[in-house]
């Protein structure tokens, strides 16, 4: 294993064609191997390399074609760490389904904070506008997520921009929820210390207080 490395599982959400899978691919441009799983997701796994440590990252770009649900699916939440929502910002639709995801993304992760990167896609298309970048940035803001509007037609840079700081407060959450998790774990298990001292004092006080003798065994009354 590589000098601190971290490990962070991605799903990215959206309407249907929004670029979803542009924009991922866009991201991982030379650096993936990909293969599909049994409901057409795609799930990408890549080495990313963020200041001086590396993150092995998994990300799954899901296929909105067959569930055009406002509802993530849960196994896909519970699977991951951040999450990107992606929509178009020629298609107003697509924005309003974001507003629904986040919004149940948010309910499904509760208490923990969920890392998330709004995207608004299609930055090139801006003739065609029908989400204001400030609409963009005020859902951001309302919800604590991380914002960009993006070209998936046009440059790698805004997008690997955007990925990696959804990835950086990702890390930053990751190791707050371990440090947690530890200081639980070891409060638990001094507890648990405590009480098994209890116990075994009582045990070994009941067994000096114990008579020594007090059964006489049958053979022995015989004579
Ligand atoms: N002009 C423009 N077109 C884009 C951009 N990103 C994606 N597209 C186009 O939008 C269409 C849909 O892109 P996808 O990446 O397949 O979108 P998706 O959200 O993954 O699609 P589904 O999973 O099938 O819903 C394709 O024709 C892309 O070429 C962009 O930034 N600008």
């Amino acid at each position: 294993m590589k000098h601190g490395m971290t490990t962070l599982r991605l799903v990215v959400l959206g309407a249907e064609s929004v670029g979803k899978s542009a924009v991922t691919v866009r991201f991982l441009t030379r650096r993936f191997i990909g293969e599909y799983n049994s409901d057409k997701d795609l799930l990408y796994r890549s080495t990313i390399k963020q200041e001086d440590s590396f993150i092995e990252l998994e990300i799954l770009d899901t296929c909105s074609q067959k569930r055009n649900s406002e509802v993530p699916r849960e196994s896909h939440v519970q699977w991951a760490d951040c999450f990107v929502l992606v929509y178009s910002i020629c298609d107003v639709k697509s924005f309003e389904k974001c507003k629904y995801i986040l919004k149940s993304l948010q309910k499904m992760k509760s208490p923990f904070i969920v890392p998330i990167l709004l995207l608004g896609n299609k930055k090139d298309l801006d003739h065609r506008r029908q989400v204001g970048l400030d609409e963009g940035h005020e859902m951001a803001q309302e919800n604590s997520c991380q914002f960009y509007e993006v070209s998936a037609a046009e440059t790698f840079m805004p997008i690997n921009i955007a990925f990696q700081a959804l990835l950086k407060d990702a890390k930053v959450i990751q190791l707050q929820k371990s440090n947690i998790l530890r200081r639980r774990r070891s409060s638990l298990l001094n507890v648990s210390r405590k009480i098994s001292a209890i116990f075994g004092r009582k045990d070994n006080d009941v067994d000096k207080k114990r008579p020594s003798c007090d059964v006489v065994p049958d053979f022995a009354m015989s004579f």
